[in-house]
């Protein structure tokens, strides 16, 4: 297992490019499934979650191949319908097989997803979204198995306590794409993968109107061809970089960074007293050279609203910003596993139910830590980057889920980072 060591106390500087967006593109990986014609799919990072979505749609039967750098060719001629959970249980995102399996087999079998550290991650949505679609669902031995012989159109309200559900409009939108008849998903989710998944699927063939808004309307079709896309890039890794640079008070230009994509988080940061440079529809820049910044109030939401996956960073950086901050969990309420982590770095954080109350400035110092989760990893880090002294993270399998090449992205950042093997740890 691999481990990260940090020495602490360097200002970012340079350029950096993000990756391909990892939540667009493992649906887009569900989706050659409707199709028995070939896909290609450009811009894809090079992560863990992609290689165990890759295998999971070849266990179907697919060919998937990988020809080039962030380039994945996948033919769905013959596939079955069952996604056992020895795959499954290895990315909770696999539960995005169920619509695609569903239209194009008229079965499908899918192991249910457990919860995760993050929370509970219910899928009651998807299952009454197929069932409005007018599939017979059953549960049985851990697996959902999906009648949709009789799948047509309908007209579904996709929502929740807690809002939309994206997985939920995925699974959903791409079972519709080949249901007879037209369907309406009304509080679909608004997030901009979503929308990069509709535009995949219109190059296949399928009809939807709304893409980007929270009502999708779409007209199904007997059949879908092969196509190409582009995925859009990774807003969630952009904001990260956004946060990473002005924490350590560095100077960066985001190479990917699209500023329609994180108007919240924008936002928040330029109340905050941050400034951020747009310099063209895709590239931001960030200078927190001598920055002193303010406090913020900072809550959670579906898309266009601050999005869960920059929480963790966002605490981070506002530990390093004298006064209080408070930032509530919305989706989420337990997305907290980076705070005791933090506190052993220094960290002032109190939580009050679903909030998190931030006292700053608290110097950090550098700590063996560990990693629980993808973005609490990326938390960590980032403290680790502004604290004094060396920090080991363990677990960083976590961080490679969702940032391609983050190390060597840090390094030429001028970080000092290096990846090392567990067994190289100091005695601690
Ligand atoms: C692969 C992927 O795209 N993952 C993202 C996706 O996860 P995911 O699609 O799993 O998250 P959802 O949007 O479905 O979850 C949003 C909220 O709805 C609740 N809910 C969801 C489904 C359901 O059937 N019932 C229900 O109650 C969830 O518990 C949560 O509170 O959106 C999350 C919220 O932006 C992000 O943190 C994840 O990074
Ligand atoms: C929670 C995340 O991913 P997943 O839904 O795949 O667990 C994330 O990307 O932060």
């Amino acid at each position: 297992m691999d481990a990260m060591r940090i020495k602490g106390g360097v200002r970012l500087q340079g350029e950096v490019c993000v990756s391909g967006a990892k939540n667009a593109c493992l649906p887009m990986f569900a989706a050659t499934l409707l199709t028995d014609q070939k896909c290609v799919i450009k811009n894809v990072p090079d992560l863990s979650d992609v290689r165990f979505m890759a295998e999971i749609v070849a266990s179907l039967g697919a060919k998937v191949s990988n020809p080039k750098p962030n380039v994945w060719e996948i033919e769905a001629k013959n596939i079955s319908s069952r996604a056992p959970y020895d795959l499954v249980r290895k990315m909770r995102a696999s539960i995005c097989l169920l619509g695609p399996l569903s239209a194009r087999m008229k079965r499908a079998e899918v192991s249910m997803p457990g919860g995760c550290v993050i929370g509970a991650r219910p899928i009651d949505l998807h299952i009454k979204g197929l069932k409005a679609l007018n599939c017979a669902i059953e549960t049985e031995g851990g697996y959902l198995k999906v009648d949709a012989r009789r799948m047509k159109g309908a007209n579904i309200f996709l929502g929740g306590r807690f809002g939309s559900t994206v997985t939920g409009t995925a699974n959903i939108l791409m079972a519709s794409v080949l249901a007879s008849g037209t369907t309406i998903i009304e509080n679909a989710a608004c997030e901009p993968e979503i929308a990069d998944l509709c535009k995949m699927l219109a190059k296949m063939g399928a009809i939807i109107d709304g893409i980007g808004s929270p009502t999708l309307e779409i007209t199904g079709v007997p059949k879908l061809g092969g196509a190409e896309h582009t995925v859009l890039p990774d807003r969630i890794e952009a904001g990260t970089w956004i946060i990473a640079t002005l924490a350590t008070r560095g100077k960066v230009l985001i190479k990917g960074a699209v500023k329609k994509d994180l108007g919240a988080l924008i936002d928040i940061l330029e109340s905050a007293g941050a400034n951020i440079q747009i310099k063209s529809k895709s590239d931001i820049f960030v200078d927190g050279e001598g920055l002193k910044l303010k406090p913020v109030e900072a809550v959670t939401m579906p898309h266009p609203g601050f999005p869960t996956d920059l929480q963790a960073q966002l605490t981070t950086l506002m530990t390093q910003v004298s006064g209080i901050s408070i930032i509530t969990e919305r989706i989420y309420p337990e997305r907290f596993m980076h705070v005791s982590e933090l506190g052993r770095m220094g960290a002032d954080i109190v939580r009050e139910g679903p909030s998190a109350i931030i006292r700053g400035k608290t110097p950090l110092s550098g700590a063996p830590i560990m990693a629980s989760d993808l973005r609490a990893s990326a938390a960590l880090l980032i403290a680790a980057l502004c604290a004094k002294g060396e920090t080991f993270i363990q677990r960083i399998y976590h961080l490679d889920r969702g940032y391609e090449s983050i190390d060597k992205k840090l390094a030429l950042l001028g970080a000092k980072v290096e990846r090392i093997s567990d067994s190289d740890l100091p005695s601690f």
